[in-house]
C-alpha cells in the first residue's frame, strides 16, 4: 500500500515581480508504508516546496495542479481538500526548526500541547531521549537551544502522533556524524514500524553509510530525473545529472558538476539539464519519466 502518492504534480508560485516560480512541474512520486525514500538534489530545485505542498502549507497565491494523497490503515486524504491530517497522519520535520517553534514557550510546554491535542500515549522525556537530547534541554525556551537541538525538539515533536507519513526535511542538516546516525536510525524505526518516510537531504554520504533509504528520487529545477531502488540509483545511474550529482562527493572523484544550478523563476516548461549538459542525449525538447521494473528515469521523448 502507498501511504503517500504524489500524482502529476504542478506547482506555479507568482512573484510580485510577475515572475514565476516553477516549484514542482509533473511530480510523480509514490511511497509504500514501512519504507523510506530519500529526495536528493542540488539546493534550490524545490524539494523544500514538494514538502510544503505535502502538507498542504504551500503559498495562497500558488497556482497548483495535480493530487497528493495519503492512505492510513483507516482512511483516504486528499490533503489539498482536507487539511486535518496534520500531526497524526503526515508530519513535517521542517527545514528551519527553530523559527518552527514558538518563542515564547519552552520546548516542554509545546511538545506536552502536542501530545495533549494528539492524545498520544507518548511522554517528553522519553521522546526526547530517543532524540538524544538531556531531558532538562526540554525546559529551555527555543532561543536558549542550538540549531541542531531545536531540530531535535521538532523531530520529537514530528514522532508524537506516531503519523503514516513522516516528512523530513534536511533532518540532520545542524548535527555532527553519531547524531546524524542516530536520526537516521530513529526514521529509519518509524519506517520499520509502518510509516512512509520522505527523507529529503543534501547528505548523500550519509545516505551510503547508513543505507536508510530503500529508494532514492532525485530532483533536477522542479522535476522528478530518476527514481528506483536506493542502491541501484547510488551504484548504477541511469540519468546523466544523477551521475554527475554522484561523482562530486569526494568518495567519487570530486568531479564538480558543470555550471550552476537554474533558479526556478520562468524557466521554460521543460526539462533544461541540456542547458547545464550540452551533451547530455535525455534532456533537450519534449521528456518523460520512463519505467523499467522498480526504476524510472526522464529521458528524451523519441517523435
Ligand atoms: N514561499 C515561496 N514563494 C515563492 N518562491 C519560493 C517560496 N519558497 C521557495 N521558493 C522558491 O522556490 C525555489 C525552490 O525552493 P526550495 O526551498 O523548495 O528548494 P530546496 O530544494 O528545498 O533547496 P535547499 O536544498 O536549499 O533547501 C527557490 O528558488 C525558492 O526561491
Ligand atoms: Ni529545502
Amino acid at each position: 500500500m502507498n501511504a503517500l502518492t504524489i500524482d502529476n504534480l504542478t506547482v506555479r508560485i507568482p512573484l510580485a515581480d510577475r515572475s514565476v516560480v516553477h516549484a514542482a512541474s509533473e511530480v510523480h512520486l509514490a511511497i509504500p508504508a514501512g519504507t523510506v525514500t530519500a529526495l536528493v538534489g542540488e539546493s534550490g530545485c524545490g524539494k523544500s516546496i514538494l514538502a510544503s505542498a505535502i502538507m498542504n502549507m504551500l503559498p495562497v497565491e500558488s497556482s497548483v495542479s495535480g493530487s497528493v494523497v495519503v492512505q492510513t490503515r483507516d482512511r483516504v486524504v486528499d490533503v489539498f481538500a482536507d487539511s486535518s491530517f496534520r500531526g497524526r497522519d503526515v508530519a513535517l520535520i521542517p527545514q528551519s526548526a527553530s523559527s518552527y517553534l514558538t518563542p515564547v514557550r519552552t520546548a516542554r510546554s509545546q511538545l506536552e500541547e502536542t501530545i495533549r491535542v494528539l492524545r498520544s500515549h507518548h511522554e517528553c522525556d522519553e521522546l526526547a531521549r530517543l532524540v538524544g537530547l538531556d531531558p532538562r534541554d526540554l525546559d529551555c525556551y527555543p532561543h536558549e537551544l542550538s540549531g541542531g537541538m531545536a531540530q531535535r525538539v521538532a523531530i520529537a515533536g514530528a514522532l508524537v502522533g506516531d503519523p503514516a507519513v513522516i516528512v523530513a526535511d534536511e533532518p540532520t542538516a545542524n548535527l555532527d556524524g553519531d547524531l546524524t546516525d542516530r536520526i537516521l536510525g530513529l526514521l529509519r524505526r518509524s519506517a520499520d514500524d509502518g510509516a512512509a518516510v520522505l527523507l529529503i537531504t543534501h547528505d548523500l554520504s550519509s545516505l551510503m553509510r547508513t543505507a536508510v533509504a530503500d529508494r532514492v528520487a532525485v530532483m533536477y529545477a522542479s522535476r522528478i530525473m530518476e527514481t528506483g531502488p536506493a542502491h541501484s540509483v547510488l551504484d548504477d545511474p541511469l540519468h546523466d545529472y544523477t551521475r554527475d550529482l554522484l561523482n562530486a562527493l569526494p568518495s567519487r572523484g570530486l568531479n564538480p558538476m558543470p555550471g550552476t544550478a537554474p533558479q526556478l523563476t520562468d524557466l521554460p516548461d521543460e526539462c533544461v539539464y541540456h542547458l547545464r549538459r550540452p551533451e547530455s542525449t535525455q534532456s533537450g525538447g519534449a521528456t518523460e519519466l520512463v519505467t523499467v521494473g522498480n526504476r524510472s528515469y526522464r529521458t528524451r521523448v523519441v517523435a
